[in-house]
Order: C-alpha cells, then structure tokens, then sequence
C-alpha cells in the first residue's frame, strides 16, 4: 500500500534544490511583511507618534553612517528605502531563486519518471497485462504523472512558503501584541487542523471514485479495441447506455458527496476567518484606543493578520486539489512499484554478442505449474525433444499447450520441476540473453508502426540484406512483396498499409527466421487463412522443418503429419507420445481426435 511518504519520496533525487528553492521562496513571502510594517511606521511618523525599538535603531544606525541628523526626512526615507528593496528590488531576483527551481524539480521529476514508467511498462510480468488493459494502464501513467508535475510547483511554490508566512506573520503579531498573536494562532490551528480532518475524508472518497472513473475509461479503451465486435453485432447503443449510466453514477457521486463536502468546507472556514479577523480587529482598536499599542502598530497588526487569513482560502484551494490528485498519484506510485515479475530480463539492453548457443535439446523434468498455485494447469510433464527435431503438442483446447511454451520462454516459473536446454537447467541462465536465442510466431502477428523492413528486423537489427532475403524467401513474404508500393520501404502497421492475415504471419516467420534461433516455436494457427495463404505458411514451415529445434502448438493435424514427435497433452498431463502413425496405431486420444476431423481439419 502507498503512502503520503511515497509521494513526497517522488522528488527525493532533487531534494537539495527543492528545500533550498521553498525556504528562499518562504523567505521572500516573510519579506513581505516589511511593507505594512514601514507604513505602519510612516503613518506613526506622519502622525508625530514614536517610533517602535527596532526602527528606531535602525534610523538612528542610518544617520551615524550618513553622518546626518535623524530628522523626519531620513526617516521617511529609511521606511521607503526598506519597501524600495523588498519589493522593486526584489521582483526580477524572485522568479529565478524559486519559481525556476519549482518547475526545474518538477520538470525533471516528470522526465525521470516518463523513463521509469517506459521501463517499468516492459518489466511488468505478462500477467499484469493480462489483468489490466492498455486503457487503465496509460490512463493511470498520463494522469499520475500530469498530477505530480503540476502538484509540485503548487505545494512548493505556494503552499509552503505561506505556511512560512503565517508563521512569520505571527512572530510579528507576537512581538506586537502577544495576546493577538494567540487568538491569530489558536484560531490559523484550529481551521488548518479541522480542514486537515475533513480533507482526510475527502480523499477517501475520491479515492473509490479514481477506481470507478479508472473502471470506465479501461471499459472505453476496451471499446475501442474491440470496436469491429460491437458494431457487427450492433452493439453501439448498448455500449453507450451502459457507459453513460456508469459516467452519470460517478459524476453524481462527484457532485453529491465530495464536491458537496468541498462546499461545507469552505463555508465553515469562511466563517470562521471572517470571525477571527473582525475579532482582532476589535481587540486590536480597543488596545490602541486604550492607549496600550500606537496607531503604527495598529495598522500593522491588522493588516498583516487580513493579510495571513487572505492567504489561508489560497492555502486550502491548494490543498484540496492536492487531495483530489493524491489519489491518482498513489496510484501511479503503486503502478512504478508493482514487481518486474520473473519474466522481465535483467537489465534493458541486451546489446552484444550472446554467450549462448544451443544445439536445440529440451528436457521437461516433471514440471507442474498453474495460474493459481492451488489450481494446477500442467501436471508433472516430463518428456525430452531433441537436437532439430520438430515436436507438435497437441490437446483439446485449454488442456495447457500455450502454458507451457509461455514456461519455456520464462514468462512464468514453474511450481515445481525444470526445464532443461542442452543439460542447462533454464532457471540458472540469464532471461534476456537466453530469450534472444528462442524465437515464437503467435498466431496474431503483432505489426509495428514502421516500414516493413523495420519489421522484419525487429528481433535482429543488424541482420544483413541477405539474411532478410533468405528469410523473406523460405516465409514466402517475397511472394507478395512485389505488390507492396514501395516493396521493403513500405510502411505498415498503424498508419500504414494494412495487411491480410496471412501476410501478417509470413512477416511473422520471416521475423523469426531473422533472428536465426535454436528453437522456433509456431503458435499455428492458420484456421483463420484461406487456403492458398495456408497452404503458403505450411510450404513455409516444412522449409524450416529439421533446421533447428521446431515446436509447434497444433491447431490442424495436417502439419504435424510429418512431425518427428507428437505430444498429445490432456487436462495438462501427457496422454501419449510418437509419431502420426504410432500414435493412430494406439487407438488412444490422437486416434479419436484425428477421426473426429478426418480431413486434418480443427483438433478443438
Ligand atoms: N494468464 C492466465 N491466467 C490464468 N489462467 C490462465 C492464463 N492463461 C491461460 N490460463 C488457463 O490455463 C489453462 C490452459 O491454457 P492454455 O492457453 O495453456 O491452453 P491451450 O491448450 O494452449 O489452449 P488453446 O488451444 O485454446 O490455445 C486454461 O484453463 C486457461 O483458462
């Protein structure tokens, strides 16, 4: 669970520059105050009252070092310099003591982070994405962010350095007139503290109402994902009412509770301002009529107390939109916290030369594993593929075959047992170089925004022109190349050319092939493809077939005919093991599941 400790410790790598911009710019806010103090002190020189102790020293300081008389002209001009100084003097230094500083923390907090989070997007363990769709995940980035960045200057800016005002503001009143500055004190503690309280509840609220708003905009982006669906099955109205009368709950809640609450708030601390500071006033004439402060002080204790109380709405507004934020910051701090997972490479760059180099022999030593511990999926596999063979697992649908590929690539850990490449157990290799030699085409080839080299060459960078050719060639991406507008340089994905089904899975080969991996892993799914384009990516397989260690997830018995090993997996426990004709000979699972779709069509 994050805390407010979290969010403050967001800044922390420019802590230095941030306390010393917040003190500098307390400091001016407390300068401030020289003003209504020299007017107070004119007024009590215009009005031939005296002077009070410290000014006194100071004009008679003056006119020892100016070698004049301290008459009422260096008095007037001892006051006017001081509001000289402190206020035109001071304008063009302020913005580059602080206000440059509270934008430089936030607007390099906010580059650091962007990095965090491009990192922390690419560590995050599958799973999580599983669990969470793109929308409440860059909903939660863009809006954690944003908020931090425009918090900062406000707190630091502002909300602290009037604090430091309020309190300069009551040494003041204290030196003056002690029994003011208690009413001022007593009165600035009570309003913070029961804003404070109240504020507490607030954010409680907007809390359960991040969650809800986070609940509609990943409903949105799930719209938008999956928008072909809606509209085939005309689903656009439904979608709309079901997502207005989701906007119309949280904004009644918005308005109805907490802005309601914000409302009650301020109308209390309104009150009890406007109270306080018609009671100084009172008690603040009553003495100087009496005699006991001089008009000066007079002046000067009310107008800076009107002055703190003007600043205390400021100092709440500042506060409240702190808490409407805080929220979503927490969230984005416990987004930046959730664990890399086992699946996420050490260290980003896997730039270099790879120290691994398999001859392609797997071993699963009696591997159990599930989702969900106490809900095993795959239960005590153990079977060895060798050097270039080309192994087709097959089962109905569910019964583990994705798993277990996603365990090979170590997205997941198993539960128990190990997976072994040439006698290495994979656990003990480091992730990132040993992915690197693996490669997988999914059925649903994911296309980059990009010209279709740069696709191509994805996984493989410097993969010379001729590998790309060859690649392209036993894919079968040169068969439509030629069709392309500008053949390589074409662009595709987001803005670009769209793609068939088929071409997006030969690029997907290609890219593979690419990389020239030990073992390659066909996620088959050509159900969707139309003839030609299946028989394509068949030719294509066959190519590889016996180059290196081939796996293939089957969808269609006609692939995997030739397959040196078939692995017929059940409810994820092997069912039977060999080859096409052994295992149609053994009348067991294989047999009935190739009966079942005599013309090699779908196993689920
Ligand atoms: N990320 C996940 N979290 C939880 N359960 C999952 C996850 N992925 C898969 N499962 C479950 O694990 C079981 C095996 O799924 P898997 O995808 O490995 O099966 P499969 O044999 O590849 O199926 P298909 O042929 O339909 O792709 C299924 O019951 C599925 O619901």
């Amino acid at each position: 669970m994050s805390s407010f400790r979290d969010v403050i410790g967001y800044f922390r790598a420019y802590r230095r520059s941030a306390i010393l911009s917040i003190l500098l710019s307390g400091s001016f806010e407390i300068l401030d105050l020289a003003v209504p103090y020299a007017v107070g002190q004119i007024l009590n020189v215009l009005s031939g009252q005296r002077l009070d102790q410290f000014s006194q020293t100071l004009v008679t300081t003056t006119a020892q070092l100016l070698n004049v008389d301290p008459d009422i002209n260096l008095q007037l001009g001892v006051f006017v310099g001081i509001i000289f100084v402190v206020s035109v003097l001071r304008a063009p230094l302020q913005p580059w003591l602080s206000g440059w500083f509270h934008w430089w923390v936030a607007l390099k907090t906010r580059q650091d982070k962007s990095k965090s989070v491009v990192s922390k997007v690419l560590e995050l363990p599958l799973n999580f994405y599983d669990e969470n769709n793109p929308g409440r995940i860059a909903g939660r980035v863009a809006k954690g962010i944003n908020n931090y960045t425009w918090t900062y200057p406000e707190i630091a800016g502002q909300f602290l350095p009037k604090l430091m005002l309020v309190l300069g503001v009551f040494v003041i009143i204290a030196l003056i007139e002690p029994w003011v500055a208690l009413v001022f004190g007593l009165s600035f503690v009570s309003i913070l503290l029961f804003s404070l309280r109240h504020l507490q509840a607030i954010v409680r609220k907007e809390n359960a109402l991040d969650r809800y708003l986070e609940n509609i905009d990943s409903r949105t982006s799930e719209i938008i994902t999956n928008i072909k669906t809606v509209k085939s099955f005309a689903n656009e109205g439904r979608e709309f009412k079901r997502q207005q009368q989701r906007i119309d709950r949280a904004h009644y809640f918005t308005i109805h509770r907490i802005h309601r609450d914000y409302v009650i708030l301020d109308t209390w601390r309104r009150t009890v301002i406007q109270a306080s500071l018609f009671g100084i006033l009172v008690m603040t004439l009553w003495a100087t009529v009496n005699g006991q402060i001089s008009l000066g002080h007079f002046i000067t204790t009310f107008t800076i107390s009107s002055y703190a109380y003007a600043e205390l709405r400021p100092l709440s507004l500042i506060a409240e939109v702190f808490a409407r934020r805080y929220s979503s910051m927490l969230r984005f701090h416990e987004l930046l916290n959730t664990p890399s997972g086992q699946d996420a490479a050490t260290g980003l760059d896997h730039a270099g030369d790879n120290p691994y180099q398999f001859k392609g022999a797997i071993a699963f030593k009696q591997i159990v594993f599930g989702y969900n511990p106490n809900l095993p999926i795959l239960k005590g596999l153990d079977f060895e593929i060798q050097p270039r063979q080309t192994v087709a697992l097959v089962g109905r649908s569910g019964s583990g075959k994705s798993t277990l590929v996603k365990l090979l690539f170590r997205y997941f850990q198993p539960d128990s047992g190990q997976i072994y490449i040439d006698g290495q157990d994979i656990q003990t290799l480091d992730v990132g170089q040993y992915r690197r030699r693996l490669a997988i085409v999914h059925q649903d080839v994911d296309i980059f925004n990009g010209t279709l080299l740069d696709n191509l060459k994805y996984g493989n960078p410097d993969a010379t022109w001729q590998q790309v050719q060859s690649a392209c060639a036993i894919a079968r991406v040169d068969e439509f190349i030629a069709e392309l507008p500008q053949g390589y340089a074409t662009i595709v994905g987001e803005r670009g050319v769209r793609l068939s089904g088929g071409q997006r899975q030969r690029i997907g080969i290609a890219r593979a092939l690419i990389v020239n991996p030990d073992i390659l892993v066909f996620d088959e799914a050509t159900s969707s493809l139309d003839y030609e384009s299946e028989r394509s990516i068949q030719e294509a397989m066959h190519a590889i077939f016996g180059t290196r260690t081939t796996i293939i997830i089957a969808h269609r018995l006609s692939t995997i005919r030739d397959a040196d090993q078939i692995i017929v997996l059940d409810n994820g426990a092997i069912a039977e093991i060999g080859s096409h004709q052994d295992l149609l000979s053994q009348a067991g699972l294989y047999r009935r599941l190739h009966d079942l779709s005599e013309s090699g069509d779908l196993l689920d």
